[in-house]
């Protein structure tokens, strides 16, 4: 730098001090690259820090997670200059928003920013303790699935989301429910991790319009729904559900496909389709009515009445409640019981009962996702959704 005139090298040094990282320059005679380690964090601590983001066990929600991804962006590429997304694309807008709401931090202080926030998060989980998965545990993301006397039991395991099923979790469910099927267990159990049973489908799965448009989206998350609902048509074996807390929407429906529903007694029984501008699934426009009469029925699947699992046990939907307390212990121990008696005369048991009506529950199932890709292109439903959003500050 020395043929240059020292007030030359004083403007290019202002300018690399504000310059985005990676930028390069090019001054005569030399190459310089910025490499953040002009003041606060360096890149190695913010690479360091991206790192450590993937090693999270636990999400740090959606408010958290805007904050990382504008902290960011505003690291890497400076102020926010693109375009605001559309309205209806709610998650787009809301990462436009934060990211544009750092305007006026520096690059430097948004790398700082950003590693101390990183660090934050894995001090709060503290020290990292290897725990091997007992041994015949599957691995899914947001499932825990294992087998031990004779029982495979999948459990919804988002707690922090009171297990919201997203379009994965739809996928790995079947997957699980495929394998639980033919594994040598006797029985299959579902349960939730935290205290929600499951909040049903996960809102999200409807606010980013992928390729292919909102059109696309809704033909494929109907594709997905059917083999979903055929999952627990065709489930071979007896299928227990053990309602640890609250259940929503899809969670409930295909609750009328299961063989037997336990529940403690805080549970409650919500299907908010109306509310959402959406319309039954599950086949419960066919098993709701059979089990507990068009009246109570309608109750439900059309005026969203939430019910408890006292009053779900008396419609017929649930099986047996239990005290909150004892739940667990008095359930499981049923249960073990349960998987002792003999295989092939319970599944065969099975068949009987649910065998007449197979190709009626395949028939309901197509015309509910029919009528439903349909809702999902309504301005109903796409408000409804809206709404849930933005009644939270959060996504
Ligand atoms: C392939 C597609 C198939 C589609 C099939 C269609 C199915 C229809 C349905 O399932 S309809 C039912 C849909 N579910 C809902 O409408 C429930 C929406 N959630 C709620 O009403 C509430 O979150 C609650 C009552 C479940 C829990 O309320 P609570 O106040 O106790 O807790 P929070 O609201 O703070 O929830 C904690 C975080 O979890 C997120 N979350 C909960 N449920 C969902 C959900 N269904 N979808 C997306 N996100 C959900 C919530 O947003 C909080 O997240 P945050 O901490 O990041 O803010």
């Amino acid at each position: 730098l020395s043929c240059h005139t020292a007030k030359t090298v004083q403007k290019w040094f202002d300018q690399l001090k504000e310059a985005p990282a990676s930028q390069v320059f090019r001054i005569p005679g030399v190459q310089l690259h910025t490499t953040g380690a002009l003041m606060g964090a360096s890149v190695e601590d913010f690479n360091n820090a991206k790192a450590q983001l993937g090693t999270l066990k636990k999400d740090p929600g959606n408010h958290v997670k805007l904050k990382i991804y504008a902290l960011f962006k505003q690291a890497t590429q400076g102020p926010c200059n693109t375009p605001k997304p559309g309205m209806l694309d709610f998650v787009n807008k809301a990462k436009w928003d934060a990211w544009k709401s750092l305007e006026s931090v520096s690059q430097e202080e948004a790398r700082q920013q950003y590693v101390d926030l990183i660090k934050s998060l894995v001090s709060a989980e503290g020290p990292a303790v290897a725990t091997p998965p007992p041994e015949s545990a599957q691995a899914f993301q947001s499932l825990l699935v294992t087998t031990e006397d004779g029982i495979t039991t999948i459990r919804f395991n988002r707690p922090e989301k009171k297990n919201a099923i997203t379009l994965d979790m739809y996928k790995e469910l079947i997957d699980a429910l495929h394998h639980a099927g033919k594994d040598d267990s006797v029985i299959t159990v579902m349960t939730g991790s935290g205290d929600f049973y499951c909040s049903g489908n996960d809102l999200n799965n409807f606010t980013g319009i992928p390729q292919g448009g909102i059109e696309k989206m809704a033909k494929d998350s109907g594709e997905l729904l059917k083999h979903y609902v055929k999952a627990y048509i065709d489930f071979p074996k007896p299928l227990i559900a053990v309602v640890n807390g609250p259940a929503l929407g899809v969670s409930v429906t295909v609750l009328g496909l299961f063989d037997v529903v336990y529940a403690t007694e805080s549970a409650t029984f919500h299907t908010p389709f109306s509310q959402l501008g959406q319309s039954p699934e599950g086949c419960s426009s066919y098993t709701f009515p059979k089990i507990m009469g068009n009246a109570k029925a309608s109750e439900m699947l059309l005026f969203n009445k939430k019910v408890t699992a006292t009053e779900a046990c008396n419609l017929g939907l649930v099986t047996e409640v239990f005290p909150d307390g004892s739940f667990q212990s008095e359930v499981w121990t049923r249960l073990k019981a349960y998987a002792k008696l003999p295989p092939k005369s319970l599944a065969l048991s099975k068949q009987l009962i649910r065998s007449k009506e197979k190709e009626k529950l395949h028939a309901v199932n197509d015309a509910e996702v029919e009528r439903l890709i349909e809702r999902w292109l309504s301005d109903e439903c796409m408000q409804a959704i809206m709404n849930f959003f933005q009644a939270k500050p959060k996504l």
